[in-house]
């Protein structure tokens, strides 16, 4: 059991459904990341999942690219990043934070120096899109001494390999409603509720779901089958339009206002 266990398990007692914001850390500096967290937990979001931006990321739409594109100019680093877990906890966030990052970044520090560092900084859960779980054991090991959930990703593609990856799983599934890479969709893959009930027939564990949700209406409708909803793209993007207001002081507060009213619109 750790932090993501115990949000889940108190959502699941008031048959809610989690939140779950995704940002790009350090669009555009960790400072306005952590306020940023900080608006995202008053509106509403039960966990944060905390990008580490990366030069290749591959699943990513142009939303994504672009925001990992800014907080790399500003130099920002994984270590960077992860202190920013624990920077927002001593600002008052109580929400469990997710480490989003591709698996280069985490190579380039060593498995060893990664898990030292993210086990005192207040991360419970780990996404990792590019390790395939054919090639995680040692990964996945590390992360059960450090009581820190490796989350994995599965796709309505994943068919048979869906058993073998929820049946090694920790802290909750993470399934991908569509083919592609992340980005705000109208519609999702035409087979996403059997994909749905076939995933959550393959664990105990909650589900969630991400790619493209960017309205109330999408976290209604998965709200019905999932346990928690990813919104990624649809905020990126929001403080994307807001970073001019952000990046002036006299109208900072209104930007981060904006951000945590379209949250709190999501979350209805
Ligand atoms: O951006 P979207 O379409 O709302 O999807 C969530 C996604 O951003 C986040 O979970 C994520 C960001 N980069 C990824 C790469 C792979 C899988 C998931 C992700």
């Amino acid at each position: 059991m750790n932090h993501i266990d115990q949000t889940f398990a108190g959502l699941k007692e008031q048959g809610k459904t989690a939140l779950i914001p995704f940002l790009t850390v350090g669009d555009p500096d960790a400072g306005t990341t952590i306020e940023i967290i900080r608006q995202l937990e008053a509106a509403g979001a039960d966990l944060i999942e905390l990008g580490v931006p990366y030069s290749d990321p591959l699943a990513d739409g142009p939303v994504i690219q672009r925001a990992s594109g800014r907080a790399l100019q500003h130099g920002i680093t994984i270590t960077e990043c992860i202190q920013v877990a624990e920077d927002a906890r001593k600002s008052g966030v109580k929400l469990p934070f997710i480490l989003f990052t591709y698996y280069n970044p985490v190579l380039q520090m060593g498995l060893e120096k990664f898990f030292d560092l993210i086990s005192k900084k207040e991360i419970s859960g780990l996404i990792i899109p590019d390790l395939p779980t054919e090639e995680d054991a040692e990964l996945r090991a590390m992360a059960e001494a450090a009581n820190i959930h490796l989350i994995p990703l599965v796709a309505p593609t994943s068919k048979e390999r869906i058993a073998r990856i929820t049946g090694r799983a920790r802290g909750f599934i993470y399934c991908v409603s569509s083919l592609g890479v992340t980005g705000v969709r109208s519609d999702f893959h035409s087979g996403i509720d059997s994909f749905l009930s076939d995933v959550r027939q393959s664990t105990e564990l909650p589900i969630a779901i991400g790619f493209g949700i960017s309205s109330r209406e999408h976290v209604e409708r998965f709200s019905k089958q999932c346990d928690g909803v990813v919104v990624g793209s649809a905020i990126v993007r929001k403080i994307e339009e807001t970073l001019p207001l952000l990046q002036s002081a006299e109208h900072r507060r209104e930007g981060l206002e904006q951000i945590r009213q379209f949250v709190q619109g999501l979350k209805g």
